[in-house]
């Protein structure tokens, strides 16, 4: 049993600076007091909690046991719903288009501390609660724990300058309704299931037919307002003659009208700020520079207001490494990309921006430092270095059983990773492993993708065979781990320029 009763008088006093309990990780940052209620976040035996003395609103309204002369309390969803109540910068907020703001999504949920210590400081803002729909079944959490965790690591660190909550990659009405409800603050709407791409290698004839099949009434709209039109955007000229308008058409059509739909039904009338982006870019080939402008300006000829546009770019913006692809072809279609989301008045977003490093210093260039960009896999791969620097024994095992099981992974994921280019374990010394797997880019893409499956991977009595150790090992690395982010996310964001 813990003694709390010298971190209950240092409470009381407010003395942060002589605030400490002997074994007990005291979160000093986190102190806070609400009328006669001090707070504070510690960690004992590797569980976090907050620790509430004095009386009030506050004390009483958070759940949690007694002990001594504390109330000590568990980071639950309801606990974290009373910080909301009493803390308004713990609670999850739009940012519009005029500052950049960088996804840092955390599939473990602990990786928010170290994000925040990598962007307070910097023009930049972060989204720290993001997660797609498929990381969330790969990782069998919610969005209410996704929320949860970056709350609480917003008040364990203190940082007050706000944060973001991305529903990433909602394609159902159902997802966005939940997002929503929970408190997102930025939807990001993914369209890619209502983007045609077999059109892009169709025949003419193909496309004629096609065509000629839709509503007269849509094939009017769009010729009325388009065909033979050309328009001045981005500093370049965008025509369409008969052959575009009828591809753009077939592609993005659909989309467009999900586009508009859940706009007006969720966006326009919410009852808070929602940064709205749409995602076009998990589809098997490159968004055209006329094709964003034909989706944007059908946006805007509606009065649809975005937040942010991902468009997918031309070469390859894989998991976990650097761009693949002609950096010349990718910086003369970024400078237009970048330019029609100016001309249209939104951000572009970089989705996979985890180490595009070669790429990097043109996207803070073309958009003129006003952009978002999303990581996500990034932090989870320097927790898997962070755990080979000391438990080796434990990296193996993961390597191994990723090897095993990287082709089920790739059905979630387009990687063209070379799995024979990967130095064999058994060659690798224990202090090399660390260095050896997480600097090349097929071993980083091999644990990248499996994250789900390591995550959840059980032995014949349904027990963790890696989750339990792997976070036990973090928690008790956790300075490493913060240090490894604010090295590698901090890397990101210098040569975005921020
Ligand atoms: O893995 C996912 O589903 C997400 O992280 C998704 O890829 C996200 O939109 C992203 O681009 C992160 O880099």
């Amino acid at each position: 049993m813990v003694d709390y009763t010298g971190l209950a008088e240092a409470m009381k006093a407010g003395n942060i600076s002589t605030l400490s309990n002997g074994d007990v990780k005291i979160y000093k940052s986190s102190f806070s007091v609400n009328e006669k209620t001090q707070l504070v976040m510690i960690k004992e035996a590797n569980i976090k909690y907050l620790i509430a003395t004095g009386e009030g609103a506050l004390y009483d309204a958070l759940e949690g046991s007694i002990e001594g002369n504390v109330k000590k309390c568990p980071t639950s969803h309801a606990n974290r719903l009373v910080l909301n109540q009493y803390f308004d910068y713990t609670v999850p907020r739009a940012f519009g288009t005029e500052i950049a703001t960088i996804g840092l999504g955390d599939r473990l949920g602990i990786a928010s501390p170290g994000h925040i210590q990598t962007v307070r400081g910097h023009d930049i803002r972060p989204i720290l609660a993001q997660q797609s729909i498929r990381e969330l079944a790969l990782t069998g959490r919610d969005y209410k724990q996704v929320i949860d965790a970056s709350a609480f690591a917003v008040f364990q660190e203190g940082y007050k300058d706000g944060y973001g909550a991305d529903g990433d990659h909602l394609k159902v009405e159902a997802d966005i309704r939940m997002a929503l409800d929970l408190g997102f603050t930025m939807l990001t709407l993914d369209c890619s299931e209502k983007i045609d791409t077999t059109i892009e290698v169709a025949t003419d004839a193909v496309l004629a037919e096609k065509y000629v099949l839709l509503p007269e009434a849509v094939r009017t709209h769009y010729e009325n307002r388009y065909l033979d039109q050309s328009f001045q955007a981005a500093g370049t000229t965008i025509s369409f003659d008969r052959p575009t308008l009828i591809k753009n058409v077939l592609i993005y059509s659909q989309a467009i009208d999900y586009m508009k739909h859940i706009y007006r039904s969720y966006i326009e009338h919410a009852s808070r700020e929602i940064d709205f982006e749409i995602s076009i870019d998990e589809t098997s080939t490159p968004t055209a520079p006329e094709s964003h402008f034909f989706v944007a300006h059908e946006l805007y000829e509606d009065g649809i207001k975005i937040y942010s546009m991902a468009p997918r770019f031309c070469g390859e913006f894989q998991k976990g490494i650097d761009y693949i692809g002609d950096i010349a072809q990718f910086e003369s279609e970024l400078a237009i990309h970048a330019g029609l989301a100016d001309d249209f008045g939104y951000k572009l977003s970089i989705h996979s921006g985890s180490d595009k490093f070669s790429v990097f210093s043109l996207i803070g260039k073309y958009t003129k430092g006003r952009f978002h960009i999303k990581t996500a896999g990034t932090n989870w791969l320097e927790a898997v270095r962070t755990v080979a620097k000391v438990n080796p024994s434990l990296y193996r095992s993961m390597h191994s059983y990723a090897l095993a099981h990287f082709e089920e992974a790739k059905a979630y994921y387009h990687v063209t990773t070379d799995i024979s280019k990967i130095v064999p374990l058994a060659s690798v010394a224990d202090s090399d492993l660390a260095d050896t797997y997480m600097n090349e880019d097929n071993a980083r893409q091999l644990i990248h993708i499996t994250y789900g499956i390591l995550l959840q991977a059980k032995d014949e009595q349904g027990k963790f065979l890696f989750r339990d150790v792997f976070y036990l090992t973090l928690s008790e690395q956790e300075e490493a781990f913060e240090q490894s982010l604010v090295s590698h996310i901090g890397k990101h964001l210098a040569l975005l320029g921020k």
